[in-house]
């Protein structure tokens, strides 16, 4: 019998199936009562070979909210750090890979499901997501991959028609089911369980199958083992950066949501930071403040350093102290290129540069200007005339008299820019206009903006200012 739902009909891979059992259980979904298809992204289906006009609601419905499927559902095995204790009670405990298919960049990618019923890995929890939590997780990957950060995306959420119970949220709540396209669900706690178990087989079976899958280029190299190593250092440093100049406080970054591929992932309690604060913290229950903002790269830093002791059944240790060694400066150079990028820049003097960047961080603290608009701003007023004269930058911008309140701060910052500015030409000058306007989104993921959707969606179930603001953190 022939499907037509091209869901259904798509080429999945059985990578992970492969693996064999020791790295998942089989499981089955939920029969939800209801499935209102609330969100499905269009922009991810090209890079599925497939055509929006041609795919229906229905068809996002019979695969990811009725779960037909044609390969079995996996729950993947995995331990982790949390919050610094180590915590082998975890797992998939609300979600399963639904499929993997390839996209037609070549790239091997999961369809992973959040919110789908309980599996061996719930413990006392319910399996389910909340539809508010799906709603922020949708939000906050669109908001990321438009900032340029390496992030999954959602390709659906399907409202579910049940009722749950949650600390965190005015109960009952609404409930739903998303689907969550990434490289890899492989965490760095998947290899932590291999190294509890104490089974350097299966932790050397798993390495490999990462590196051929997502590290290919690698496959062939006598020291791929210590390649790998060197490059998820360098990628994940370089998350770490995204992060930071994206002004994005994940939230938890416990190893179990750490992406072996080096991608962000898992936006529960994440927020975007109002004003440039290093000890703004996301999460309710992060009391110490361990994973605020600014200590996002020092615990990537500490999740690698930790990673290391499961590697070391298969690899050598110098090898992975060797590799960590270039986290710091991966972290700095990525830093420091993306700030200036965001300042509209990409070849500057080192010194001009430099200076820049620690004179813009300085000046968004000391001043608590709201970041976002700090930026947004700059794109907004930019003019060429700035490069003649540095008292007329941003003299109209909304939170002038913020910034003039530190005078001395505000005109040595004025001066760099314009100096920056003046190490441009003409044809330069235009790259910069357009360039801040393509890193500097007008609208930023705040959380009052985030509630703003939300509060319509609960209190009448209007659904327009949620779709208004994808549009525009989309476009
Ligand atoms: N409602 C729930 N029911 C069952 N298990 C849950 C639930 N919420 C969280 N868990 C489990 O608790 C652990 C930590 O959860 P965490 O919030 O980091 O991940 P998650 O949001 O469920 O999923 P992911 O990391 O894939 O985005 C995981 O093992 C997760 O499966
Ligand atoms: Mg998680």
């Amino acid at each position: 019998m022939t499907n037509s739902n091209p869901f259904l009909n798509l080429n999945y891979e059985t990578a992970l199936e492969n693996l064999g059992h020791d790295y998942y259980d089989p499981v089955t979904a939920a029969e939800f009562p209801r499935h209102l298809l609330r969100f499905r992204n269009d922009q991810l289906l090209p890079l599925l070979n497939l055509t929006p006009s041609e795919v229906t609601d229905e068809h996002f419905i019979e695969a990811f909210g009725k779960f037909q499927a044609i390969r079995p559902f996996l729950a993947l095995r995995y331990h982790g750090y949390q919050f610094g204790s180590y915590n082998p009670y975890l797992g998939d405990g609300r979600g399963f890979i639904y499929g993997q298919v390839r996209g037609n960049d070549g790239r091997l990618y999961d369809f992973g499901t959040k919110g789908s019923g309980q599996t061996p890995y719930s413990r006392t929890a319910d399996g389910r997501l909340t539809l508010k939590g799906g709603v922020r997780e949708v939000l906050a990957s669109e908001a990321l991959h438009q900032l340029g950060v390496r992030t999954s995306r959602c390709l659906s959420l399907i409202e579910t028609g049940e009722s749950l119970w949650r600390e965190d949220e005015p109960s009952p709540t609404r409930a739903s089911v998303l689907i969550r396209m990434s490289h890899s669900h492989i965490r760095f706690g998947t290899f932590e369980r291999l190294n509890y178990l104490q089974r350097p087989d299966l932790a050397k079976k798993l390495l490999d199958h990462v590196i051929y899958y997502y590290y290919p280029h690698l496959e062939n190299e006598t020291e791929k083992y210590a390649y790998f190593y060197q490059e998820l250092v360098q990628r994940v440093a370089e998350l770490a950066a995204q992060w930071m100049v994206a002004g994005f406080c994940h939230g938890v970054l416990n190893t179990d949501n750490m992406s072996i591929t080096g991608e962000s992932f898992d936006y529960g309690p994440y927020a975007f930071i109002p004003t440039y604060s290093p000890r703004f913290t996301a999460a309710y229950f992060d009391y110490s403040g361990l994973y605020s903002y600014g200590n996002q790269p020092r615990i990537c830093r500490w999740n690698l350093e930790k990673l290391q002791a499961p590697l070391a059944m298969v690899m050598s240790v110098k090898d992975l102290e060797k590799g960590l060694e270039k986290f710091e400066p991966h972290y700095q150079q990525q830093y420091q290129q993306l700030m200036l990028e965001k300042l509209g820049f990409v070849s500057l003097s080192p010194e001009t540069g430099t200076q820049l960047v620690e004179e813009t961080v300085n000046l968004l603290y000391e001043t608590q200007v709201p970041y976002h608009r700090f930026f947004a701003e700059l794109a907004n007023w930019f003019s060429p005339s700035w490069q003649q004269k540095s008292n007329i930058i941003l003299e109209n911008a909304e939170f002038v008299e913020q910034l003039q309140a530190r005078e001395t701060l505000w005109e040595s910052w004025q001066q760099c820019y314009q100096q920056a500015l003046k190490e441009c030409s003409e044809q330069e000058l235009e790259a910069v206009a357009s360039r801040l306007k393509a890193k500097n989104p007008k609208t930023a993921l705040l959380r009052p903006v985030i509630e703003s959707v939300w509060e319509p969606i609960s209190l009448e179930n209007e659904w327009d200012p949620f779709y208004a603001l994808l549009e525009e953190i989309q476009s």
